[in-house]
């Protein structure tokens, strides 16, 4: 079983990603509370910097175990490591540092510098998911795209159709850079909670678009991740306006 999407509209981006963060403090003080060790899979994009900045100020983020937290992330350029264009690059400097995790636990794509190919990274990268047997994921954040992309997986890129593996190369990507590493649907199936943070006028079309009754993950890659406890669209205004 799967959550119905649900919608929180907040007035401005800021308030958004501030919103976004106490939330989140609360989701990983429940999950640490009911199954010991909380993972998260991370995104890019602005807002996935956005969250983690707010999240640094949240005062309650005293209440979290950062040696009971694992961090991951939905996707990654295929980049080398420290790459102002990497995801964890761009985390890392909205302040992810000042979280206190040990850095074993900040599990990493690997890019180019440390392996041969983004096959040979998304095998490693799944590897590492089944090492550390998460039954499934505490909080899965997204960002999303015009297009209605989520991860890595683009309208009607092949990289969405792979079932039988954890994490996916991503090739001839429509939006630079053209190679990555993407967690797979069927991984992010095992989900409790799924977020996507949404910002902009520019998305509104793609907000609408998975929102609509019916709507085919192939045309618009949003429409298809669900949490199991919860399954929520936390947008600005700008972002909302397009739901009918
Ligand atoms: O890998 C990427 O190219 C980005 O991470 C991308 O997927 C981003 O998350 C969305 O485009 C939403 O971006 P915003 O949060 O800036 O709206």
């Amino acid at each position: 079983m799967t959550a119905a999407p649900r919608v929180v509209v907040h007035p401005s981006k800021q308030i958004l990603a501030d919103a976004a963060a106490a939330r989140l403090v609360g989701a990983i003080v429940d999950a640490q509370a009911e199954r010991g060790v909380a993972h998260v899979a991370l995104t890019g994009g602005s807002m996935g910097s956005a969250i983690i900045a707010s999240l640094a100020a949240v005062p309650g983020r005293l209440a979290i175990d950062p040696t009971r937290l694992h961090l991951w992330w939905g996707d990654e350029r295929y980049l080398p490591a420290g790459d102002a264009d990497r995801n964890d690059t761009q985390n890392d400097e909205a302040g992810l540092a000042s979280f206190g995790i040990p850095a074993e636990h900040v599990h990493r794509v690997a890019g180019p510098d440390s392996s041969e190919s983004p096959e040979a990274s998304a095998l490693a990268y799944g590897e590492a998911i089944r090492e550390h047997g998460q039954g499934s994921w505490d909080v899965v954040l997204f960002g999303v795209g015009p297009d209605g992309h989520v991860a890595s997986l683009f309208p009607h890129h092949p990289a969405q159709r792979i079932t039988d593996a954890i994490a996916v190369a991503v090739h001839d990507s429509p939006k630079p850079p053209p190679d990555r590493v993407s967690l797979t649907f069927e991984c992010f199936e095992r989900s409790h909670q799924v977020w996507f943070l949404v910002s902009g006028a520019d998305k509104a079309e793609a907000v609408a678009a998975a929102l609509a009754p019916g709507a085919d993950r192939w045309d618009v890659p949003a429409a298809g991740p669900r949490g199991s406890d919860a399954t929520l669209w936390l947008v600005d205004a700008d972002a909302a306006s397009g739901i009918g």
